[in-house]
């Protein structure tokens, strides 16, 4: 109940009608997005509020930020790091992204829009926050099913109320002649979650728990619901933070646009591992850490190289 298999990836639909904590839809779709995260560290999310016209509307938004001049764009600085502007760099020639940090808050779209519009941008401030919003909602409902999937539902609005949005606008130009299709490199996101939305071509493939990579597919209105290093180590290492990267057609003559959206928890609530999740079976396996330090150990030769972030992070030793 609540899911399909298409092709492999769990779909469920959060846009059911009576979706709601103490249902059956409810508990099943507990269940098979702890089974998902666990096996293939994401699933995909039906969300009918992702309107054809929202979806239209978004990608339009993109289009324009993605054709200013590359010296507004560059102004995109965060002082976190992988939240800005990232383009030209040779060993993602075909890959640009922007990000609007505290994408569901009006500052925080406005500031933005504000940089790459010194003239403003309504239609762009009020189309990103509202789609901000709308993924936002579902990130929410997959943190408390995550959470009364594990049994620790009593510690998920802490968590909610905690959590940040970074919004990124990611295109991969169409390959040239002669040119890597390779559009991203393989690595795990370093989100609680990473919500993908992508335009109409394809090109995500995730590495599942058994080795399998898998080339994911989109149904219309649909996300990519991905859980992130933060994630896994929250779970005492139960969840997945998969593998994944981008791949074009190399026959591709079209631009990949995708919306990433990913989920991060303010440094006033430190990523733990919650009790009832560590016995003897499942000793501690890391210790609590702040989330944006995790981004800035990533940033350090040694977390770059690392084979396994999260133990040389925060692992308890063994
Ligand atoms: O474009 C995509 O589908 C994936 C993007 C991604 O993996 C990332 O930005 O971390
Ligand atoms: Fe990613």
């Amino acid at each position: 109940m609540g899911s399909v298999n298409v092709p492999e990836l769990v779909v469920i639909d959060f846009s059911k009608e009576g979706l709601k904590p103490g249902s059956s839809s409810w508990s099943s779709a507990c269940k098979d997005i702890r089974q998902a995260l666990e096996n293939h560290g994401c699933f995909i999310a039906l969300y009918d509020k992702i309107s054809s016209q929202l979806h239209k509307s978004i990608f339009q938004a993109a289009d324009q930020l993605f054709a200013l001049p590359t010296e507004l764009k560059v102004q995109n600085i965060n002082e976190k790091p992988y939240h800005g502007y990232v383009g030209q760099l040779p060993i993602v020639p075909l890959h640009e992204g922007l990000g609007i940090d505290y994408a569901t808050t009006l500052e925080g779209a406005q500031s933005f829009t504000n940089l790459m519009w010194p003239n403003g941008n309504d239609s762009f401030c009020e189309t990103a926050m509202s789609f901000a919003k709308t993924v936002a909602e579902v990130e929410k409902m997959a943190v408390r099913m995550v959470f009364e999937s594990y049994g620790v539902e009593k510690y998920a609005e802490s968590h909610v109320e905690a959590t940040t949005y970074l919004l990124r606008f990611l295109k991969y130009r169409a390959p040239e002649e002669g040119e890597s299709n390779n559009a991203f490199p393989t690595h795990t996101d370093k989100s609680f979650f990473t919500l993908l939305h992508q335009n109409h071509i394809s090109g995500l493939e995730v590495r599942a728990r058994n080795g399998e990579w898998i080339n994911v597919v989109f149904p219309p209105s649909s996300f990519v619901v991905m859980a992130g290093d933060a994630c896994q180590a929250w779970s005492n290492n139960r969840v997945l933070s998969a593998k994944h990267k981008v791949t074009l057609d190399k026959s591709t003559k079209e631009s990949r646009y995708t919306m990433a959206q990913f989920s991060f928890l303010s440094k006033t609530k430190m990523i733990a591992v919650p009790e009832e999740l560590v016995d003897d079976q499942h000793p501690l396996q890391f210790n609590p850490f702040v989330h944006i330090d995790l981004l800035y150990f990533y940033e350090t030769d040694q977390g770059r190289k690392s084979q396994n972030i999260l133990k040389d992070f925060c692992g308890t030793p063994v």
